[in-house]
């Protein structure tokens, strides 16, 4: 990228950077020999000629735009075959796959859930029969589990699978509209099999949701096998290449192996054998919903590169009368919108680290057996995959709408990022849904606090909050995250007396819960706050780097601490002893971080390293030729392609006639 010609404005940005960019590089990817595979696994796939689109993708039909990624999916999936068996390297598919697709890859739910699915909930002996098959593509899969009637309460899922001992085989079917499968990815015409989670009845009686391997597709014909309906769902607002679908099964009959068994079993004759925990069964979700957390970090680089480059090469207005228009970047209210961006993608890359070893000790745990850090578990997840999700969200959007009227350019990619971005708010979970998860966690977690029980470590701020709420504020980073602690755990305690005030006046305590839903969800996302304060912070500090970049990164850690105080100040002036003064000390101190960034702010993009091909941004580019490239994108609409389009012959010049009469 060195040697690309480049907008002066960017080549001034990056002669001032204060660090080597290069180091944030590695650290990054996890150290420099990690970054020379993942550059030269992209520039292999950015190298491939099929794999680029000729005409943008926008341009396309809905139809074009599936099957033309059907075509990059397939050809991705064999020119990653070969490099990893030639290199012996494993890739970030997620990655190059923004590149391919600029949307999502219709194999997003056969890589993201079908095999982890069957991995997760198969026996030995059902992971030997279908894993192969699955990883090689032999088959090709999605997770169906939502239905129109049902996403959130999975419990109420509908579609039956009955099982008949004679032939020992489970029945398949929806009987009603509502029990339709609607949304798995993939499912609309591109796999042939899927995980379907159905309510299991043996006998007439019903032992609750199991997973299911069901083939849906012929594998010569790719024809919906007899007692199957399946179909595509239709455009939506992003996901258009993810290919999501709807399906019912009538009388479909399915060996007995094929329920996924390495939880509860069914035995020949019709036993139901109970799992470990029935909550295993939910495993995939959680391991997607730690996924997602990564996600948001790659998601808020996309929208933070092309936010800031662009800002460095725009100039409009003045800050001084008698000086010339300054660079947007400039403004110091831009810098607000935008080294957040920045800030949250390291918190989350950080925080998603810290999630994804917790949860691979979980797992390792349930293999010996043991269960008993699967509920912390369960309730970190949802809280971050909640707040994440919907702060990345507001990240990306904020980036756009500082784009002005580019940003809402197509081909800036922001709205694309932000289509991609805020599904992760609804799918794998609904916010509200998830948070209130988390929320039954923190009170039970505040009643064992109450009766003086040794807590879990994501929650033991709660017991020492009891023993002393009366901590003295200190303005610095160590400062702040007890500052968060003490209003996540001032929430739990308003809505756990809430609950209990409406249990004294008479309600029941479902009633009662309901009541102060608001101040649990609450309490939920202020937990998660200050897990993403106290683990991102921890983990600057313990960052081996040079002083210069150590210095950087400590100042995004602390930027993203302060703005979140001063964003719920108002939480801090309840539930902790800040006081006015602090706060105007906390939005100096901001101000402050805001101008020490903003040297670095280009380099600071540069260090996610995302490449044009991954960009795809008029905005965002490398080289910054914002316009330029603008007006070359322009100039490709089909419109374009004639001087007189035939509406004017067949509409505009009649109407002009007729108006002449
Ligand atoms: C190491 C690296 C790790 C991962 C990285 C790898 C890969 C991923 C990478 C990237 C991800 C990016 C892309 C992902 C790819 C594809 C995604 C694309 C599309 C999305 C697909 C989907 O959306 S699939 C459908 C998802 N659906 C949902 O999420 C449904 C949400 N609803 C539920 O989960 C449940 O209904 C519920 C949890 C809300 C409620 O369940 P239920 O009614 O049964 O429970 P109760 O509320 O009554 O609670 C009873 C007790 O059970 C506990 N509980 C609940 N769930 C769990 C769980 N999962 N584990 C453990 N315990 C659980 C609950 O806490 C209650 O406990 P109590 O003690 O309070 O009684
Ligand atoms: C892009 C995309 C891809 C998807 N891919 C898949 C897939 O591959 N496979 C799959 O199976 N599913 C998939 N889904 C479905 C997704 O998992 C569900 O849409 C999601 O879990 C939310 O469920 P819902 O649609 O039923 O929302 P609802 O539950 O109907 O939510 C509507 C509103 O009700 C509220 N609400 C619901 N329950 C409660 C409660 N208990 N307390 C308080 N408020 C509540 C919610 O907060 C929300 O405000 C996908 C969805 C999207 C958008």
């Amino acid at each position: 990228m060195a040697n690309v010609k480049c907008n002066p404005d960017l080549v001034r940005e990056r002669a001032k950077c204060s660090f080597d960019v290069n180091e944030l590089i590695h650290l990054i990817d996890g150290g420099e020999n990690a970054t020379k595979e993942k550059r030269h696994f992209e520039e292999t796939i950015f190298s491939v000629k099929e794999l680029q689109d000729a005409v943008p993708e926008e341009y396309l039909s809905h139809k074009d735009r599936y099957e033309n990624a059907v075509r990059k999916a397939t050809i991705l999936r064999d020119v990653c075959r070969e490099y990893m068996k030639k290199y012996n390297y494993k890739p970030n598919r997620f990655r190059v796959g923004h590149g391919v697709f600029k949307d999502v890859s219709p194999f997003l739910l056969h890589d993201g859930m079908f095999v982890a699915t069957i991995i997760g909930q198969g026996t030995p002996e059902q992971q030997a029969e279908w894993l192969p098959k699955a990883e090689n593509m032999q088959i090709i899969g999605t997770y169906a589990q939502t239905e129109l009637g049902h996403g959130s309460f999975i419990r109420g899922l509908e579609t039956r699978a009955t099982y008949d001992p004679k032939t020992e085989e489970f029945i398949l079917n929806n009987a009603t509209l509502s029990s339709f499968k609607w949304w798995p990815g993939g499912l609309g015409s591109t796999v042939n099999h899927c995980i379907v989670v159905a309510q299991l009845f043996i006998n007439g009686k019903s032992y609750g949701i199991q997973p299911f391997i069901v083939q849906i597709r012929d594998l010569n014909t790719h024809k919906p096998l007899p007692g199957v309906k399946v179909g595509e769902i239709g455009p939506k607002m992003g996901f258009q290449t993810a290919n999501n679908g709807f399906l019912g099964f009538e009388n479909f009959r399915i060996p007995r192996m094929n329920m996924l068994m390495k939880n509860a079993q069914v035995l020949k004759d019709g036993t139901f054998v109970k799992g470990m925990n029935e909550k295993l069964t939910y495993g995939t979700m959680v391991m997607v919903r730690v996924g997602i957390v990564g996600d948001c970090s790659l998601n808020t680089s996309l929208a933070a590169t092309i936010a800031v480059r662009y800002s460095a090469v725009r100039h409009q207005s003045k800050i001084k009368a008698k000086e010339p228009e300054v660079q947007i970047l400039d403004y110091v209210t831009q810098q607000h919108k935008l080294f957040i961006a920045i800030a949250s993608s390291h918190v989350f890359r950080n925080v998603y680290s810290w999630l994804s070893k917790s949860y691979l000790n979980v797992m390792k745990d349930l293999a010996q057996g043991k269960q008993d850090h699967l509920p912390e578990l369960h309730a970190t997840a949802c809280c971050l995959k909640a707040v994440c999700s919907r702060d990345a969200g507001s990240v990306v959007e904020e980036c756009r709408l500082a784009c002005g009227g580019h940003g809402y350019m197509t081909s800036s990619n922001l709205p694309l990022v932000y289509g991609f971005t805020i599904a992760t708010v609804t799918y794998e979970g609904e916010q509200t849904v998830l948070l209130l998860q988390t929320a039954r966690y923190l009170v039970k977690a505040w009643l064992a606090a109450l009766q003086g029980k040794v807590l879990a470590p994501s929650v033991s701020y709660l017991s020492d909050w009891l023993k002393n709420d009366n901590v003295r504020w200190q303005n610095t980073p160590e400062g702040i995250v007890k500052g968060f602690q003490h209003v996540a755990a001032g929430k739990v305690k308003a809505a756990y007396d809430t609950i209990q005030k409406y249990i004294k006046l008479g309600k029941d305590y479902e009633d009662a819960w309901n009541l102060a839903s608001v101040q649990l969800m609450k309490a939920s996302e202020a937990h998660s706050r200050s897990i993403l304060c106290e683990v991102s912070w921890g983990e600057v500090i313990r960052t081996s780097a040079s002083p210069n970049l150590l210095q950087v990164l400590k100042q995004l850690a602390q930027l993203y601490l302060v703005y979140w105080t001063l964003e719920t100040s108002g939480d801090f002036l309840v539930y902790s002893n800040i006081s006015k003064d602090d706060i105007a000390i906390l939005r100096e101190k901001y101000e402050e971080l805001l101008a020490a960034i903003r040297p670095n702010a280009v380099g600071l993009v540069d260090a996610f390293d995302l490449r044009d091909e991954i960009l795809h941004s008029t905005l965002g580019s490398y080289d910054g030729r914002v316009y330029e490239r603008l007006m070359e994108e322009a100039l490709k609409s089909p419109l374009n392609q004639e001087s007189v389009n035939a509406s004017f012959h067949k509409y505009l010049k009649p109407l002009m006639e007729k108006a002449k009469l």
